[in-house]
C-alpha cells in the first residue's frame, strides 16, 4: 500500500549527470513536496549521500567519472535503509538487473514518460522503507519482548527451582519426622503392649475402645465395644472410684482403690482425651494393681506401731529397769546408755560405739540391731582387728569363682551377708586405709564389686561400728580417713567402763550366776566376796568380772584376791596352767594344745588385766593373731 504521510520530510537524492532529466525530475517532486536533492555524477552522488542521508535514492546508471553500478557497490551496506530506484535507458535492461542484483529496489526506464510513474516508485519505495523500519521496530520490540519474557522465565525458573528445593528439603523433613514419628510410635505400642499394668480408653458412654495386651489377657479379647465397667470389673454401674465427670470436664484424676471382686488394690489415673477442637472425645485410664505394695505398707505401719509400742514401754521402763534386753546395769550411765540405743533402734542412722575392750560393745549394737526395724534381717559381726590385710577386700566384698587360685566357687562376702540387715564392725579403727575407701564408696551407693567380678553389686546396709581406741587421735594421726568417720560417727554411743558403774555390780555377778551352767542348787557369791570385787578397778570391764565370776563358781578362785579356802573346789583346782588333768589324758595332741592355749592366754589376760597390747606382746605374737585365737576360744 502508497503511504498517505505528506512526502515533503522525504529527502530525494537524483544522481544523474543528464542536466534536463534531473531538473525535470527535481521540478516535479519538488512540486509533489518531496525535499530533493542532486548530483550530478557518481562520485558527487556519493558525497551527497553521506551528507543527506536521503530517503530515497534515483541514480542513473551510466554516468561519467564513476557510475550507477559502482554507487550501488559503495552504499551496498546501507541499501536496506536507503531504497535506490535506478533510472535507466530502455536499451540497456541489463544493467537495470545487474543493478537489482546488487540491491536496487526498482528501476525506472528512460525517457520518463509519464512523471506519476517515477512518483508512485518513489513512493513505493518510501512506502516500502517504511514498512521495513516499522518491521524492524516490531521485530527489535519483539526481541525485547522476548528478551524481557526470557527474564522473566528465567527469574520464574530459578524462583521454581528454589522453591522446588525448598520443598524437596521439606519432603525429607516430612519423611524423616514421619519415619520417627512411626518409630516412636512403635515404641510406645511396644511399651503399652508390654507394660504390666493395665491401659485402656472408652468413649463417654463407656464403652470400651481399646484394651492394652495385659489388659486383654485378663479380661479377654472380645471387650471391644462394651461397657467398661461391665467388661473389666463386672458391674452394672460405673464403678464407684471412677471420676468420670471429673474427666469429662476436661481434669486428670489420680486415684486408689480396692477392689471387692478380686480382693486386690489398684492405682487408677484417668485423664481426657482430646479432640481437635478441644472438646474430651473420650476417656483413657492407666491402672496398675499395688496390692503388693499396699501389703508391704500396710505392714510397715503395723511394725512400726508395735516398735513404738515397745519403745515407748521400753522408755517407760528405763528410769527403773535394772536390764535392758540382754544389758544389765540401772547406773545412771547405763541409763544413758538405754535410751541412746532406743534413739538408734528409731532411726537408721549409723552408729558407732565407743569403750574399752569388755564394756559390752558388741551387746550393745546387737540390742539396737534386735530393736530397729532390721531386726528381723541378718546381724553380721566382723572383727576388723582379727582379719589379715591380704583378706579384708574378699571377706568383705567376697570373689568369685577363678578370682585367685584356690576359688573354686563363689562367695558372698560381709556387705552381701548383711543385705537388709546390720553390719556390725568391731574394731574399726583397726581397718585399714584402703579398706576405708572402699567401704565408704559402698555406703555411700556407688556399690562394690567382688574379686574377680565384673558387675557392681549394691547393698542396704547400716553400719554399727565399735571400737576402743579413740578415734579422733587416729585421725590427727592420719590413721583413720576423716571422711569415713564422718561418715560412720553420726550416731555415737558412749559406753562407761565398769569402774565408773560399780553399783551395777552385784546385778552382774547375780546374772552370771544365773547363766551359768548349774544343777538345782544355784551357786552363791557371798556378800563379802562381791563387796571386794566393787573394790576392785576391772581393767577388763564387764568381760573380766564374767570371767572371775565363772572362775569363782568353777574353781572357788579369784585372781585379784587373796581368798581364804572356803570352797572345796579351790583345793582341787588351783590354776589355768594346769593344762592336763587326768581326766583329759584321753585327749588328742592338738585338743590338748588348744586347751593350754586357751588357759594361757587367759592366765595371761588375768595377770594383766586384759590389756591385750601387753599380753600379745608378752605372747610374741601381733595384736591381730590374739584377738583371732581370743575370738576363736571365746575369751
Ligand atoms: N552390761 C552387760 N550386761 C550383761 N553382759 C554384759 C554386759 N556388758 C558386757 N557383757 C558381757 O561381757 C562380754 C563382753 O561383751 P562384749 O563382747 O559385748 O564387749 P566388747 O566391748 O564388744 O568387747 P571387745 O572390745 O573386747 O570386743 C560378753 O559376754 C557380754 O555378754
Amino acid at each position: 500500500m502508497v503511504t498517505t504521510q505528506p512526502p515533503e520530510t522525504r529527502r530525494v537524492l537524483i544522481i544523474d549527470d543528464e542536466d534536463i532529466i534531473r531538473d525535470s525530475v527535481a521540478t516535479y517532486l519538488g512540486d509533489s513536496g518531496f525535499d530533493v536533492h542532486q548530483a550530478t555524477d557518481g562520485r558527487e552522488g556519493l558525497r551527497r549521500f553521506q551528507e543527506i542521508r536521503p530517503d530515497v535514492v534515483l541514480l542513473d546508471l551510466r554516468m561519467p567519472r564513476m557510475d550507477g553500478l559502482e554507487v550501488l557497490e559503495a552504499i551496498s551496506e546501507e541499501l536496506d535503509q536507503v531504497p535506490v530506484i535506478v533510472v535507466t535507458g530502455a536499451g540497456v535492461l541489463q544493467d537495470a538487473v545487474a543493478a537489482l542484483r546488487l540491491g536496487a529496489f526498482d528501476f525506472v526506464t528512460k525517457p520518463i514518460v509519464d512523471m506519476a510513474v517515477l512518483e508512485h516508485a518513489v513512493l513505493r519505495a518510501l512506502e516500502n522503507n517504511r514498512l521495513k523500519e516499522e518491521n524492524r521496530r516490531y521485530q527489535a520490540h519483539l526481541e525485547d519482548e522476548i528478551r524481557i519474557r526470557t527474564r522473566d522465565l528465567h527469574r520464574r525458573t530459578e524462583e521454581l527451582e528454589v522453591a522446588n528445593a525448598d520443598l524437596q528439603n521439606e519432603m525429607e523433613i516430612r519423611e524423616k519426622t514421619a519415619a520417627a514419628l512411626k518409630q516412636s510410635e512403635s515404641r510406645l505400642a511396644e511399651m503399652v503392649s508390654i507394660f504390666q499394668g493395665f491401659i485402656y480408653t472408652c468413649d463417654a458412654n463407656f464403652r470400651l475402645e481399646f484394651v492394652n495386651r495385659t489388659l486383654a489377657r485378663h479380661v479377654g479379647d472380645d471387650v471391644i465395644g462394651k461397657l467398661c465397667h461391665m467388661a473389666l470389673y463386672r458391674l452394672e454401674q460405673p464403678c464407684a472410684w471412677c471420676r468420670y465427670t471429673d474427666v469429662l470436664k476436661g481434669e486428670s484424676v489420680h486415684t486408689e482403690f480396692f477392689n471387692e471382686r478380686d480382693g486386690r488394690w489398684y492405682d487408677a489415673v484417668q485423664a481426657p482425651v482430646f479432640d481437635g477442637q478441644g472438646q474430651v472425645r473420650n476417656l483413657q485410664a492407666v491402672v496398675l494393681d499395688i496390692t503388693e505394695r499396699k501389703t508391704t505398707e500396710d505392714w510397715l505401719r503395723q511394725r512400726e506401731a508395735q516398735l513404738s509400742k515397745k519403745i515407748r514401754r521400753l522408755k517407760s521402763n528405763l528410769r527403773t529397769a535394772s536390764r535392758f534386753g540382754r544389758i544389765i546395769g540401772k547406773s545412771r550411765p547405763m541409763q544413758e546408755v538405754y535410751e541412746n540405743i532406743l534413739k538408734a533402734a528409731e532411726s537408721n542412722a549409723h552408729v558407732i560405739i565407743y569403750g574399752e575392750s569388755g564394756t559390752g560393745k558388741e551387746l550393745v549394737a546387737r540390742t539396737i540391731h534386735d530393736l530397729s526395724d532390721r531386726g528381723s534381717k541378718k546381724f553380721v559381726t566382723v572383727h576388723c582387728g582379727a582379719i589379715p590385710d591380704t583378706l579384708i577386700e574378699s571377706e568383705f566384698f567376697g570373689y568369685r569363682k577363678g578370682a585367685f587360685t584356690g576359688a573354686d566357687q563363689d562367695k558372698p562376702g560381709y556387705l552381701d551377708a548383711a543385705d537388709g540387715g546390720t553390719l556390725f564392725m568391731d574394731e574399726v579403727g583397726e581397718l585399714n586405709l584402703t579398706m576405708q575407701v572402699k567401704l565408704l564408696r559402698a555406703i555411700e551407693g556407688g556399690g562394690y564389686t567382688p574379686i574377680g567380678g565384673r558387675a557392681v553389686r549394691q547393698a542396704d546396709l547400716r553400719i554399727v561400728a565399735a571400737t576402743n581406741r579413740n578415734l579422733r587421735a587416729s585421725l590427727d594421726a592420719g590413721r583413720f580417713r576423716k571422711d569415713f568417720y564422718y561418715r560412720i560417727h553420726i550416731l555415737p554411743i558412749y559406753l562407761p567402763p565398769l569402774k565408773s558403774r560399780k553399783e551395777d555390780i552385784p546385778l552382774l555377778v547375780n546374772h552370771f550366776v544365773n547363766d551359768f551352767p548349774h544343777g538345782e542348787k544355784l551357786p552363791v557369791v557371798p556378800q563379802r566376796i562381791i563387796a571386794a570385787m566393787q573394790e576392785y578397778d576391772w581393767p577388763g570391764n564387764v568381760r573380766e568380772l564374767q570371767n572371775t565370776v565363772q572362775r569363782y563358781i568353777t574353781l572357788g578362785k579369784i585372781d585379784f584376791l587373796d581368798l581364804p579356802p572356803d570352797d572345796p573346789k579351790t583345793q582341787t583346782v588351783s590354776d589355768d596352767l594346769v593344762a592336763v588333768q587326768p581326766d583329759d589324758a584321753n585327749r588328742s595332741l592338738s585338743e590338748a594344745v588348744r586347751a593350754f592355749e586357751k588357759g594361757y592366754i587367759q592366765h595371761l589376760l588375768n595377770e594383766n588385766h586384759w590389756h591385750r597390747s601387753r599380753v600379745a606382746r608378752l605372747l610374741g605374737v601381733d595384736r591381730r593373731t590374739l584377738f583371732r585365737k581370743m575370738k576363736s576360744h571365746g575369751l
